[in-house]
């Protein structure tokens, strides 16, 4: 038989299937042990998806039950993937500290890729040269506590024509809603550091229709795509995540490349004003001491990156925040009494007010621990085998720190589900801040792979939650009685039900001008 003919007998070719499944589904079944040293406890899956059925729609609640029946180090098999799930403070702290170098990978997910340009960016980057010089060059030129500091006056401008737009709404009876408003005002600060360019004039269908798109990617990304996990399969793209993924991606793309045409057509005007901005700075100063260079699909990753991993991170939590503090109105009233007694009612909040403002500082904590916006972080890889009390942990195994179930673990934190900022005025919490040095909260995560942006996350978060609530009194819509709690999974963790809300102006009329 000729070979062409091989491949289309269909003895020959049901055969082939029926091996390669067989292959699959003996993979996708829990190894039991090797070298003597047993895997972390977990649940045993079926053949073909290993454990990733038992997950169901929202992964970071399914893992939370499975890790209360099988520990806090748990190991399952996901498909043909080895996947080990950290579920409480000390889990967190081995994997993200002592074994910190040795899971500074990502995983290569085809989903990711076909939107980072194929991990060009740095937060799907490897662990390498090139990975280490995007992250150094982002520090300097935009993200480090001495850049944030430099472009105050873009957030300063941005909060005030949020507030304009608020306080117009309130006199046209109009509600607002709460993440779009944010988001647009996120993604404008994000275009001007990095372009020289507010992205949206105003919030309108299209700033609302680049938030669906950011919403898009998140949810995509963050969904259990059998593709991911058994890799086989990607060409079915089963779920059809691929398919909507490239369609956003190619859309996403649309704008970095238009925003980077403008930008080179202005170029020289900036260089002479002596304004320079990120993408400016990077060109300038894109190679190392030992050859390592930022292409310009870098460039594109880069600003990819900012525009998705810097807005709605954010304004998710900004969301909560409010959506707490609609539901406790006493919560609301102390931090309004805490502004009122620090700011006044003359002016709007200023950045440099916050480190006055504890309560508000708690409040956005609080927020942070029981809605981080990252609630699996991000999938991490390992490098090579290792042992955690006294398991084994093979090479290339994919690690999920599961950030929402450690910030409602009832042994770090008493009543967990309550939202009281007041444990960390005073108490075993006070001491605790986010940055990543306390195992028990940890939106940004911590070692090595930490939020690039968590400086500027946390002054977005302070500053835009202490100025909607400090400028305005919030109530729902009438007819509606109640604050709708509930979540979307994806990547990211928002509101299902986006918090739209009545508001009335609370300081002179001449702060809002
Ligand atoms: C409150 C807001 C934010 C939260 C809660 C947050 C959370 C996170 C988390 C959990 C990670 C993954 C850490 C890990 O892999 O262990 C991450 C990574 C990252 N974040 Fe944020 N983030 C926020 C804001 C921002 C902002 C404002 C920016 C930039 C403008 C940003 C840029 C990044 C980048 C570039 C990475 C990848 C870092 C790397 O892989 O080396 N984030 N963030």
């Amino acid at each position: 038989m000729e070979l062409a003919a091989v491949f289309t007998d269909p003895f020959v070719l049901s055969c082939t299937i029926l091996c390669l499944l067989l292959h699959l589904a003996l993979r996708s079944l829990r190894p039991t042990s090797a070298s003597g040293r047993r895997l972390p406890p977990g649940p045993s899956g079926i053949p073909l998806l290993g454990a990733l059925p038992l997950v169901g729609p929202a992964p970071h609640t399914g893992l939370a039950a499975l890790a209360r029946k099988h520990g806090p180090v748990m190991y399952l098999k996901m498909g043909t993937c080895g996947v080990v799930v950290a579920s409480s403070p000390s889990a967190a702290r081995t994997f993200l500290k002592a074994l910190d170098a040795r899971f500074a990978n990502r995983p290569a997910v085809a989903s990711a890729a076909d939107i980072t340009y194929g991990c060009q960016n740095m937060v799907f980057a490897n662990y390498g040269p090139k990975w280490k010089l995007m992250r150094k060059l982002a520090s300097v030129h935009l993200l480090g506590a001495r850049a944030v500091a430099d472009w105050s006056r873009v957030r300063r401008d941005e909060a005030g024509r949020a507030v304009r737009g608020i306080a117009e709404a309130a006199e046209a009876g109009r509600s607002v809603v709460v993440p779009e408003l944010l988001v647009c005002a996120l993604a404008n600060i994000v275009g001007q550091i990095t372009v020289s360019k507010r992205v949206f004039d105003a919030q309108g269908d299209e700033s609302n229709s680049y938030k669906e798109m950011i919403v898009s990617l998140l949810t995509g990304t963050g969904l259990f795509n059998i593709s991911d996990f058994v890799p086989a399969l990607s060409w079915m793209d089963l779920q059809g995540v691929q398919a909507k993924l490239r369609r956003v991606h190619t859309q996403f793309d649309g704008l970095i490349t238009k925003l980077l045409a403008e930008h080179a057509a202005t170029a020289e005007d900036r260089a002479r004003e002596g304004r320079l901005d990120f993408v400016d700075k990077l060109r300038a100063s894109k190679d190392d001491e030992d050859g390592e260079t930022i292409t310009e699909i870098n460039i594109k990753g880069l600003i990819f990156d900012m525009f998705t991993a810097g807005t709605d991170t954010s304004s998710i939590i900004v969301e909560w925040a409010m959506a707490e503090m609609m539901k406790n109105p006493s919560i609301m009233a102390r931090a309004q009494e805490e502004m009122d007694r620090v700011v006044g009612r003359d002016r709007r909040l200023e950045e440099s007010d916050i480190a006055g403002l504890p309560y508000l500082q708690a409040v956005c904590k609080e927020a942070m621990r029981l809605h981080p916006s990252t609630p699996l972080s991000l999938p991490h890889f390992s490098f090579e085998e290792c042992e955690v009390d006294g398991y084994r942990v093979p090479a290339s195994t994919r690690l999920l720190v599961n950030i929402w179930a450690i910030g409602r673990d009832p042994d770090a934190w008493e009543d967990p589900l309550e939202f009281r900022p007041e444990r960390f005025l005073s108490g075993p919490a006070a001491k605790v801040d986010p940055m990543g040095n306390y195992f028990e909260l940890i939106p940004f995560g911590a070692g090595r792979r930490i939020c690039a942006g968590k400086l500027a996350g946390m002054v977005f978060v302070q500053y835009f939650l202490g100025t909607l609530v400090h400028a305005f009194e919030w109530r729902l819509p009438d007819g509606e009685e109640k604050v709708d709690m509930a979540e979307t999974f994806g990547l990211a963790l928002p509101k299902a039900v986006p918090l739209r809300a009545v508001v009335t102006p609370r300081l002179v009329p001449a702060a809002y001008a």
